[in-house]
C-alpha cells in the first residue's frame, strides 16, 4: 500500500525552547538488499516519554538500534545529544554512550553475575570507581528501582519476570543517564505488573528528568505512560502524536489499533 498524506497526522512542529534529544532525519537502514526503514524522520524532545509503536516486523527494535550505533545506517543522520555519531571522534561518541541507558528486550542480563555484578557492568566499562563505590552505586540502583538489597546477590535464573525487568532497568541507570531506550519493557508482566512498571517509569522521569523512548505493543503503557507515540510502517513514521490524537488516524493498521476494543478499554472507554 502506498504511504499517502491522507494517512498523515502533522508531525509534531518544533517548539521554540524545547531540545531535541534525538533527531532522526531520511534515514534508511536494512539488511542485505533488504531496507527496513527508508526516509524515516523523528524527534525526541527533552523530558518526554515516547512510545514507538507498529505492526510486528515493522523496524522497532531496528530504528532503536540503529540509533544507539548497533545497526549501521545506509542514508541519513541520527543525532543524539546534538552529535552525529557517524562524525563524532571515538571519545566523543564513547562520551554520548554514557549519557544513555538500554533495556533489550527480555532484559538481557548476564546469566553467570548476579544482579549486583549486572549493574556493576556499565561501571566497570565507563569509569574507575573503588569496588567500595561500585558497590554502593549498584545498592542505590537496585533501591530505585523497588529491589530489595537480598535481590542483589540472585543470579538471573533466580529471578521473576517483573524483577528481570527492574534489575535490568538498574543496571540502564547505572551511569545516571538522561535518556534510557526500553524494548518492550512490559511484555511478558502480568497487568498489575505492568502497571507498576509504567509508575515506575513514570516517577523516574519525573524524579531524574529523564527522556524515555520506549519500545512497546503495550496500549495500556502507550495511554498510561506516553506523552506521544509514534507509530511506524510502511519503513516510516506515519504518525505522531499523543494517544488522543491517534485515535484519529485514518490509516488502515492505525485505525484497527487504536480505535479497536482493547484500545477503547485502555482509555477507560466503553
Ligand atoms: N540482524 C538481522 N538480520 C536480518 N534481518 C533482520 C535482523 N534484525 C531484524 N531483521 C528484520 O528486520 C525486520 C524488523 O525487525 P524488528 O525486530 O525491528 O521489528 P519490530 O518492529 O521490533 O518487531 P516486533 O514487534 O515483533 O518486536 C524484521 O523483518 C526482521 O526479520
Amino acid at each position: 500500500m502506498a504511504l499517502t498524506e491522507e494517512y498523515y497526522l502533522p508531525h509534531s512542529e518544533p517548539v521554540p525552547g524545547r531540545e531535541a534529544i534525538i533527531r532522526v532525519r531520511d534515514l534508511a537502514a536494512g539488511f542485505g538488499e533488504r531496507l527496513i526503514v527508508d526516509g524515516l524522520n523523528l524527534d525526541v524532545w527533552r523530558g518526554e516519554i515516547l512510545g514507538v509503536v507498529g505492526a510486528s516486523g515493522t523496524g522497532k527494535s531496528v530504528l532503536t538500534r540503529t540509533i544507539i550505533g548497533l545497526v549501521p545506517k545506509r542514508r541519513g543522520t541520527v543525532e543524539v545529544f546534538g552529535v552525529d555519531l557517524d562524525r563524532a571522534s571515538l571519545k566523543e561518541g564513547l562520551a554520548v554512550e554514557r549519557r544513555w541507558g538500554v533495556l533489550f528486550q527480555q532484559g538481557a542480563l548476564f546469566s553467570s553475575l548476579t544482579v549486583k555484578q549486572n549493574i556493576q557492568v556499565p561501571l566497570r566499562e565507563h569509569t574507575n570507581f573503588s569496588p567500595r563505590l561500585l558497590e554502593e552505586i549498584a545498592m542505590l540502583k537496585l533501591e530505585l528501582v523497588g529491589l530489595k538489597p537480598r535481590a542483589a546477590d540472585l543470579y538471573p535464573s533466580e529471578l521473576s519476570g517483573g524483577m528481570i525487568k527492574r534489575a535490568a532497568l538498574a543496571r540502564a541507570l547505572a551511569l545516571d543517564p538522561e535518556l534510557i531506550f526500553l524494548d518492550e519493557p512490559t511484555s511478558g508482566l502480568d497487568p498489575i505488573g505492568a502497571q507498576d512498571f509504567d509508575d515506575l517509569i513514570l516517577t523516574l522521569r519525573r524524579t531524574l528528568g529523564l527522556t524515555v523512548f520506549m519500545v512497546t505493543h503495550d496500549l495500556d503503557s502507550l495511554s498510561r505512560a506516553c506523552d506521544r507515540i509514534a507509530a511506524l510502517g510502511e519503513k516510516k513514521v506515519l504518525a505522531e502524536g499523543p494517544f488522543s490524537e491517534m485515535r484519529k488516524a485514518t490509516h488502515p493498521w492505525l485505525k484497527d489499533y487504536f480505535q479497536g476494543p482493547r484500545a477503547r478499554a485502555a482509555q477507560g472507554l466503553s
